[in-house]
């Protein structure tokens, strides 16, 4: 298919700890189209997060192939690394990651300066501003970090990771510090913005009842990534 947004094959995660190296992260196979939201559940250090950071560029794969949009990424150089990470994925942290002295709008208009820094000061603010209404908050433009609730922030921290248009987003526990009912909200909107872009989002979650939202549910164990049926979890 042409349009599958992410090929993983026989990916492999060698990383050195202490004088030894670890096997993070085995043959991992898989495939991501668009609008779909993957959930992954494992146990804590099965690799989860290792598996983010590789689809995000953030960690070079020991062997295999990772490709997004139909490029390898084991052919790019940092610059081009980093550009096709900016312009392709999004990613929402747990966090959220804000920087506290920059108004909502700001936070936001910075991810898009950065992945397009030939835009014009005012589409930069006016597509913020859009990504802001996108996720409930028009009208919070002006407010700082710590001006928000947590479920504030963390649509901050989503419009801020959808604001360049992401053929893909990661999430790795992003409604880990918000309360039952936020968290749901969250959620809500994370799926109602992939179904309406063809986003397709990667979520990471130690939560079963969040999990079995999802499109297609996987499990990692001891860096092994396998795909469950719904009467599995
Ligand atoms: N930079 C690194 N160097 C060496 N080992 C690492 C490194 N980063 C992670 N690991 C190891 O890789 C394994 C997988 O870690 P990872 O953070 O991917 O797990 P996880 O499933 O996301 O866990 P959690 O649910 O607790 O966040 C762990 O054993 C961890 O100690």
């Amino acid at each position: 298919m042409t349009d599958t947004i992410a090929r993983i094959w026989d990916m492999n995660l060698h990383l050195k700890s202490g004088g030894s190296a670890l096997h993070i992260l085995k043959s991992i196979t898989f495939a991501i189209n668009p609008g779909e939201v993957i959930s992954v559940v494992g146990p804590s250090g099965s690799g989860k997060t290792s598996l983010l950071m590789v689809l995000g560029g953030l960690e070079k794969a020991s062997g295999g192939i990772v490709s997004i949009g139909g490029t390898d990424l084991a052919g790019l150089n940092e610059d081009q690394l980093a550009d096709m990470r900016r312009q392709n994925i999004g990613i929402l942290f747990q966090n959220f990651h804000l920087i506290p002295s920059m108004t909502a709008l700001e936070n936001v208009a910075l991810a898009l300066e950065i992945a397009f820094d030939d835009l014009p000061v005012a589409e930069i603010r006016a597509r913020a501003k859009l990504a802001l209404a996108e996720v409930g908050l028009a009208g919070r433009e002006t407010h700082r970090p710590s001006a928000l609730s947590g479920g504030e922030q963390q649509r901050v921290g989503l419009a801020r990771a959808i604001v360049t248009r992401p053929k893909l987003l990661l999430a790795d526990e992003p409604t880990g510090n918000l309360d039952q009912e936020t968290a749901a909200l969250a959620i809500d909107l994370l799926f109602s913005l992939a179904q309406r872009t063809e986003m397709a989002v990667l979520l990471i979650t130690h939560d079963n009842g969040l999990a079995m939202r999802a499109h297609r549910r996987m499990r990692m164990d001891r860096g092994e990534l396998r795909e469950l049926e719904a009467a599995v979890l």
